[in-house]
């Protein structure tokens, strides 16, 4: 294993990773909040982010998605800087959700799931701007479809309770057929069963070729799901590799997974 290094597996499958974070450093004042972050996340893989509270993970997110401007580094999706508007991002298959999940409470389910793909969205792509219309409840509907809901399309939203919003936030991610999804907490405030069904659905997205970079407290959902982890320390990669790789790092113990070491 290896520290500030690429987070890659080594039968690498694609010229350009899907995502590629390259030297990121982002300062708030005299804060340093990433220190020279790089990893990459490869088509299909599923990669996830792990570090203490305060590390930096969601400002890896923010960056990614042109929310928080870098210092210093880059990151580029498919070879490409980062799209910086929300459309932009829709437009380059970049798909997020948000651990606050940010749904429409008084609207319904579908018309959640519909909002993206009003947006502008990408040539080739389900969403786009003439697609607001019967072909967008069409996809939309096959997206609550697969994710179990599709019984629930014309509740509203703050009717369900917790786990099936949060499958509801996932499935607005979803519609817009990403290639670059993330996941900011997803298993946060669910039960085993609900976790289960998630690690299915997340293997599911990858396996179409869906590259999943996730931030994530749940270890044991993180160990079963990830193929590359990436630690993060007061944000520095401290560790990156597998999940078997990662565990047994002793400055991973240290840093986050709670065990003393000796020096
Ligand atoms: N907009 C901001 N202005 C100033 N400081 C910020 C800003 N955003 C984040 N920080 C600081 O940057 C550091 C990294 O924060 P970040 O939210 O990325 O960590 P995190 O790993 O996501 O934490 P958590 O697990 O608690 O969500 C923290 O010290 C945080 O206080």
């Amino acid at each position: 294993m290896s520290t500030q290094h690429p987070v890659r597996s080594s039968d690498s499958r694609d010229a350009d990773p899907r995502l590629q974070i390259a030297e990121l450093t982002v300062r708030f004042g005299g804060l340093t909040a990433l220190d020279a972050v790089s990893f990459e996340v490869g088509a299909g893989e599923t990669v996830a982010l792990i570090g203490p509270n305060g590390a930096g993970k969601t400002t890896v997110f923010n960056s990614v998605c042109g929310l928080v401007k870098p210092s210093a580094g880059r990151v580029t999706i498919d070879g490409v800087p980062a799209p910086a508007s929300p459309t932009g991002l829709i437009r380059h298959g970049v798909a997020r959700t948000l651990q606050g999940l940010g749904l429409f409470g008084g609207m319904s389910v579908l018309e959640n799931v519909l909002v993206p793909l009003a947006a502008p969205g990408r040539s080739g792509r389900a969403a786009g701007p003439g697609r607001a219309g019967a072909d967008a409840v069409t996809t939309a509907t096959e997206t609550l479809r697969d994710l179990g809901l599709d019984a629930e399309a014309q509740r509203p939203v703050d009717s369900l309770p917790y786990p099936e919003r949060k499958r509801v936030a996932l499935a607005r991610a979803l519609v817009t057929q990403p290639t670059l999804l993330l996941l900011d907490e997803p298993a946060g405030g669910l039960g085993a069963g609900d976790i289960a069904d998630l690690s299915a659905i997340v293997r599911r997205v990858a396996a179409s070729g869906c590259s999943v970079l996730l931030v994530e407290h749940h270890m044991d959902f993180v160990m079963a799901l990830a193929d590359r982890i990436a630690v993060l320390d007061f944000g520095r990669v401290i560790a990156c590799g597998t999940p078997g790789e990662v565990q047994a790092d002793p400055r991973v113990e240290e840093a986050y997974l709670g065990v003393e070491v000796a020096s």
